[in-house]
């Protein structure tokens, strides 16, 4: 596995939002700070180049002076899609994907991804009770397979991850890091948190 000089870390901020009544959730507040800014702040330090994926309020989050990847593929195609687009247009070799409602993302992310990865083309967080698919680190040779898989109109994260001999790392001793924030009512809940 290389070193974190060939990673670019991507804020997955793409998505529908359903569970927040469709507004954007990466650009909601917590302690007065977008969702998607917690994320990066998180994961700066740990890797090359930081890109952001969205489709919406694009000039928002361009506004932020990181690259910022719209999905190819029409609507809200998920975040496997979202996840191909930016490794289609960028030349890293790895690829490190983070929701953008991940707020208290781990500062060890990445070292100890880095170091549970041996030559696995692909891995994810597991927090000691369920996996966190979309915490993930993939390698760019997973291009083609990505595409073919969704091509064949296939969609689920974790299904790819794992046919990709890929496999999950223990972060159960930081379980709270890896809270989703789907909610408006989560959002308040954690209000002061951080
Ligand atoms: N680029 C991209 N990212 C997505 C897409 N769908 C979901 N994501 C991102 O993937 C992560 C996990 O998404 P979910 O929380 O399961 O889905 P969501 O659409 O954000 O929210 P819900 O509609 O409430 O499920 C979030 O960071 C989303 O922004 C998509 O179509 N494209």
């Amino acid at each position: 596995m290389s070193q974190a000089s060939n990673i670019c870390g991507v804020i997955l901020a793409g998505g529908k939002a359903s569970r927040m009544g469709g507004i954007d959730k990466g650009l909601q507040c917590l302690n007065g700070k977008p969702l998607w800014q917690h994320v990066a702040d998180a994961l700066r330090y740990q890797v090359a180049t930081l890109a952001i994926s969205a489709n919406r309020n694009l000039d928002i989050y361009q506004s932020s002076g990181y690259p910022v990847y719209q999905d190819r593929l029409p609507g809200f195609p998920g975040p496997l899609a979202g996840m191909l687009s930016v490794m289609q247009q960028s030349q890293a070799e790895w690829f490190l994907f983070c929701p953008c409602d991940t707020p208290f993302i781990p500062a060890s992310l990445v070292e100890r991804f880095l170091s549970a990865a041996a030559d696995a083309p692909v891995v994810w967080a597991h927090d000691g009770e369920r996996d966190h698919p979309a915490v993930a680190l993939l390698h760019r040779r997973l291009i083609a397979p990505l595409e073919d898989y969704l091509a064949a109109g296939e969609r689920r994260v974790m299904v790819f991850l794992r046919q990709s001999g890929g496999h999950a790392v223990d972060f159960s001793d930081l379980k709270s890091s890896f809270i989703n924030i789907n909610t408006i009512e989560e959002i308040i809940k954690h209000q002061g948190t951080i």
